[in-house]
């Protein structure tokens, strides 16, 4: 096992989630299937209610943006009453979220449907959120040490709220001074970590990022915040230019602070 030590001028750890906190398996294969399978019946379902015009009208949005892409589904407006005005509509929006999830794009949009789909899935306890074993011990020293803890994942706050409120340890969201999402930025600019440094009231090289994406990495070293490269089972692998490049862990428990005995 290695040692890394956490430079001295640290004061606050964010931790991405997907690949970092928990395994990639557990959202490729519990969660986005949740989605696919559910979203047909969610959508008639909470059609009427505001939450859910709002995510539709989101999606709306995003699909124009989108216009310029290869094998986009634009989302019509309804027009007029009717079942089969209503079916069009919603097969419009079932087709639009699993195209984007085919790419596994990390719009806002979409992350906010996913986020309200789930709450079910966790409430009836369907879905417990899944973290790796040295997650909860290592965040625990941390905070004792005196370090701020931080999640910045594309998954919406409500999503990440949602696994650490469910997850196989329990309740653990007490663990986490706050939460960011794409809504501060997407994660592979720059420009989002000086936003969350400014969030917290501190400086950029005051944080040290923990991902399992290099690009994300480089966004946030570029910011001059400190980062540390995750390798964990299942995740993608590293090329052996960004193997000599990052710092590597592979637990949690790696991190060396400071005031650590
Ligand atoms: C917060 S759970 C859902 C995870 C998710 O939707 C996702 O896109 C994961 O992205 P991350 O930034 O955590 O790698
Ligand atoms: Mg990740």
């Amino acid at each position: 096992m290695g040692v890394l030590p956490v430079p001295a001028e640290v004061r606050a750890i964010l931790l991405d989630i997907e690949g970092t906190t928990t395994p990639i398996a557990f959202v490729q294969d519990t969660l986005f299937p949740y989605i696919k399978d559910n979203i047909k019946e969610y959508l008639r379902a909470h059609w009427e209610e505001e939450e859910c015009q709002r995510d539709v009208g989101l999606l709306r949005k995003q699909a124009l943006e989108d216009s310029s892409l290869d094998g986009v589904v634009p989302i019509p407006l309804e027009s007029g009453s009717g079942e089969e005005e209503l079916e069009r509509v919603i097969q419009a929006v079932v087709d639009n979220v699993r195209w984007q999830m085919s790419l596994d794009r990390k719009t806002t949009a979409l992350k906010q449907l996913q986020g309200h789909m789930w709450r079910a899935a966790y409430a009836t306890g369907h879905v417990k959120g899944e973290v790796f074993e040295d997650v909860v011990p290592a965040i625990r020293k941390w905070r004792e040490a005196g370090m701020k803890v931080y999640i910045y994942s594309s998954g919406s706050v409500e999503a990440q709220k949602l696994l650490f409120g469910y997850s196989t340890e329990g309740d653990i969201l007490e663990l986490f001074d706050g939460h960011f999402d794409t809504k501060i930025g997407p994660k592979v600019e720059s420009e989002s970590y000086r936003r969350i440094a400014e969030s917290i009231g501190c400086a950029t090289n005051n944080i040290l990022f923990l991902t399992d994406v290099p690009r994300e990495a480089n966004a946030a070293e570029e910011a001059d915040t400190h980062v540390a490269v995750v390798i964990r089972p299942g995740n993608a692998g590293l090329t052996d230019d960004e193997k000599s490049y990052y710092s590597l862990i592979s637990s949690f428990t790696e991190l060396f602070l400071p005031s650590s005995t």
